[in-house]
């Protein structure tokens, strides 16, 4: 070694799926650079695979199918964990921690329930636990909070997270594709999670709201905190009839500091599918794209943009991590610990204003629109915009709400089903993007 030269960096890769292939290809393929910016050669000591006859693009002498032993080889630094789902990448992480090692990972799910946990094993062995990946792939948005705006209040993180509920909505709205096929491209070309049930019925995009809610607002959010509605009952219809009210619809993740009428601080995080005016910005943002909204006391409205899903993007945010971690092992210093401080409390959904779009058949008699006005007025909330459509059998009701607490909007709902001159409530989704 000369005077500079600092000893190799060892990684281990856990998993080469979608994610490991792309970041194994990269390593290997950019030896050079990322040398030259850790200040280190980065060395890969081992990949964990589950499938040790499977032909990969990597010398099968790296392969091993056991990620126990490899986690704790002492010529390893940095474990690299890109297994996802939770017990087993949980026990994995841990033993890296406990024997020193930097740990990157892009598993949200695992975050969502156990930051606190890892985080806490990190700052006892004084290592980093690094996971940009986790929300948004190649999108810089953990970073940015944690680090960016650490000296900002943020008051609002809101966005599309999950790729693949992106990829299914706008193509079903384009194109009107069938939503089982979409999904089934979406696992094609790596998007959907290995259940893509996490992905349509949001639990991804829950799992990520509790992670950018517990950075933003200095508190401990996990998924059970997040209030959680999927794309699963969205249909071509509810799609035309957005166009109609010149909106799209999205899968949104809303992380809010609300203040209520004592000044009490509380959190809303929500995932839930909802209208969005077509001069949004978030409705132009289609396929695997994602973008996220932070709005700031001081810096005011940022707005970040790219690829949410996807090997090749995933694996740039696990890189850019894997740069840090070693960089740190380099040159010494460490990441940004977890901080909690702050330890808002969560708001329940009742609580939070929104805006609902209710779609009703309804009887063509006189007075109906009067007993339908009457059940929203009943419960204080102030219609925006009616419009009925059809006449006779198809006789359809369109309502548009002002803002209310969502308990109102809700229980309203749930009597208009009741009443005899509403044959169904055909759809109810909530509006989003807009400022009354
Ligand atoms: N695919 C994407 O776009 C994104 C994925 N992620 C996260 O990255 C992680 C990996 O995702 P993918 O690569 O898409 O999943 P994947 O299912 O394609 O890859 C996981 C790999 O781990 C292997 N594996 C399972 N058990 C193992 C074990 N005990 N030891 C070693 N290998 C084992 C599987 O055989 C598979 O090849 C997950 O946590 C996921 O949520 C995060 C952001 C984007
Ligand atoms: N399944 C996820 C992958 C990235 O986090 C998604 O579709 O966004
Ligand atoms: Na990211």
């Amino acid at each position: 070694m000369t005077e500079h030269s600092h000893r190799p960096i060892g990684v281990a890769v856990l998993g080469m799926g979608n994610v490991g292939a792309e970041v194994v290809r990269i390593l290997l393929q950019n030896a050079d650079d990322l040398q030259a910016r850790v200040g280190a050669p980065i060395e890969i000591r081992g990949i964990a695979v589950a499938d040790l006859g499977k032909a990969r693009a990597c010398a099968t002498s790296l392969l091993t199918d056991d990620p126990a032993a490899l986690v704790k080889r002492p010529d390893v630094d940095i474990v690299v964990e890109l297994i996802g789902g939770i017990d087993v990448p949980r026990t994995l992480i841990a033993s890296a921690l406990e024997h020193g090692k930097s740990v990157v990972t892009a598993n949200k799910a695992l975050l969502a329930d156990y930051t606190g946990e890892l985080a806490t094993l990190a700052a006892d062995a004084k290592v980093d636990l690094y996971f940009e990946a986790s929300v948004a792939g190649a999108i810089p948005v953990i970073r940015p909070l944690m680090q960016s705006l650490a000296g900002d209040t943020v008051q609002r993180v809101a966005g599309i997270v999950n790729g693949t509920t992106n990829f299914i909505l706008s193509a079903m709205d384009a194109d009107g594709e069938d939503y089982d096929v979409v999904l089934a491209e979406a696992g094609r070309l790596g998007y959907a999670e290995a259940d893509p049930t996490a992905d349509v019925e949001g639990y991804d995009a829950a799992a990520k709201a509790a992670i950018l809610a517990s950075i933003a607002f200095h508190s401990r959010v996990t998924a059970g905190d997040v209030h959680r509605e999927g794309i699963s009952s969205i249909t071509a219809a509810d799609l035309a009839s957005a166009a109609t009210l010149d909106c799209t619809i999205k899968l949104l993740s809303i992380c809010e500091r609300i203040v209520d009428s004592a000044g009490r601080q509380r959190i809303s995080a929500r995932v839930y599918p909802a209208l969005v005016p077509l001069t949004h910005p978030l409705a132009s943002v289609n396929g695997a794209f994602n973008a996220v909204v932070v709005e700031a006391e001081n810096a005011g409205r940022l707005m970040f943009y790219g690829q949410g899903a996807g090997g090749a993007p995933t694996a740039s945010a696990v890189l850019g991590d894997l740069v840090m971690a070693a960089r740190n092992k380099v040159h010494g210093g460490r990441g940004p610990l977890e901080s909690t401080y702050a330890s808002l409390p969560i708001a329940p959904m009742g609580d939070v204003n929104t805006r609902y779009y209710v779609s009703m058949k309804v009887a063509d008699r006189p007075g109906v629109l009067a007993t339908v006005a009457g059940e929203f007025s009943a419960r204080n909330v102030s219609i925006a915009t009616v419009r009925q459509e059809g006449a006779e059998e198809n006789a359809r009701l369109i309502v548009v709400t002002h803002r209310a607490p969502d308990s109102a909007l809700s229980e309203t709902v749930d009597a208009l089903t009741e009443l005899d001159s509403v044959l169904s409530v055909s759809s109810v989704l909530r509006l989003e993007g807009t400022d009354d």
